[in-house]
C-alpha cells in the first residue's frame, strides 16, 4: 500500500496546526469563506502559520471568491496552494500562479472523467459529498465506489471521514490523499488535538509494513 497524504482542514487555532504538523499531516486547510463556522481571516492564518515547521503545505479554501479576494489572501496569509469549492471555471482557478485543487461534489450522475478533463490544469481533484448549501465540511460520506481512480490525476478523498472509517475508505478508493474536517472536531468548528492524532495514526496504520 502506498503512503497516503493527509490534509487537516478548517484549522483555526495554532495548537491544532502544530499538533497536526507534529503528528505527520502533510497539509493544513484554512477556510476563507465567511458563512462557514470554520472561517478565518488572512491575518489570523498568517499568525497561526508563523511558527509551523517546514514541509507542511498551507492550503487556502474558497467558494466562488472574487479574484481580488484570492490575491489578498495569497499576499496576507502566505498559503501555498488554493482549493476551490464552488462553480469556479478552470481559467479562474489557474490565474493566480499557485498550485490549485478543484473540489467536486459527488452525486450518482457525476462524470469524473469529464470533470478531470475540464479541470485538467488542476494539480488534483478533491472528491467531497455534494451539498448545494454548504459546499463542503458537511461531515457526510458519499458512495466511495463512485470515486474510481483512473483519472491520471491525484485524487483527494474527503467527506465524512473519521478515524473509524478512513482505513476502509483508503482500501476502497486508494486515493493520493485524504482530507478531514468534522471528523477531528469535538463540536462543529472546534478541532480536537487527540482526534487529529488518532486520525493520522489510523491513516499511517493502513500502509505500515507489518
Ligand atoms: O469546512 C467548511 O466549513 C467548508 C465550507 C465551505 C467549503 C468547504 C469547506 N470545507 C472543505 C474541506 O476541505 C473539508 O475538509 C471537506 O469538505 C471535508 O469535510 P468533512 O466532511 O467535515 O470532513
Amino acid at each position: 500500500m502506498q503512503r497516503v497524504r493527509v490534509k487537516i482542514c478548517g484549522i483555526r487555532e495554532a495548537e491544532h496546526a502544530h499538533a497536526a504538523a507534529h503528528a505527520g499531516a502533510d497539509a493544513l486547510g484554512f477556510v476563507f469563506y465567511a458563512p462557514s463556522v470554520r472561517a478565518i481571516t488572512p491575518r489570523r492564518c498568517a499568525d497561526i502559520c508563523r511558527d509551523l515547521p517546514p514541509f507542511v503545505t498551507r492550503v487556502a479554501l474558497f467558494v466562488n471568491p472574487e479574484a481580488d479576494e484570492v490575491r489578498q489572501v495569497i499576499d496576507e496569509a502566505g498559503c501555498q496552494t488554493l482549493q476551490f469549492h464552488g462553480t469556479e471555471a478552470p481559467e479562474f482557478c489557474a490565474q493566480f500562479g499557485l498550485p490549485w485543487v478543484k473540489a467536486i461534489g459527488m452525486t450518482d450522475d457525476i462524470d469524473l472523467a469529464a470533470e478531470s478533463l475540464r479541470y485538467k490544469a488542476a494539480q488534483a481533484l478533491l472528491l467531497d459529498s455534494y451539498d448545494p448549501i454548504h459546499h463542503g465540511g458537511t461531515g457526510r460520506t458519499f458512495d466511495w465506489t463512485l470515486a474510481h481512480n483512473g483519472l491520471r490525476k491525484p485524487l483527494i478523498l474527503a467527506g465524512g471521514l473519521t478515524a473509524s472509517n478512513v482505513g476502509d475508505a483508503i482500501r476502497t478508493v486508494q486515493p493520493y490523499a485524504v482530507d478531514i474536517s468534522g471528523g477531528v472536531e469535538i463540536e462543529k468548528g472546534v478541532k480536537s488535538t487527540q482526534k487529529i492524532q488518532q486520525f493520522l495514526h489510523e491513516v499511517m496504520a493502513t500502509y505500515a509494513i507489518r
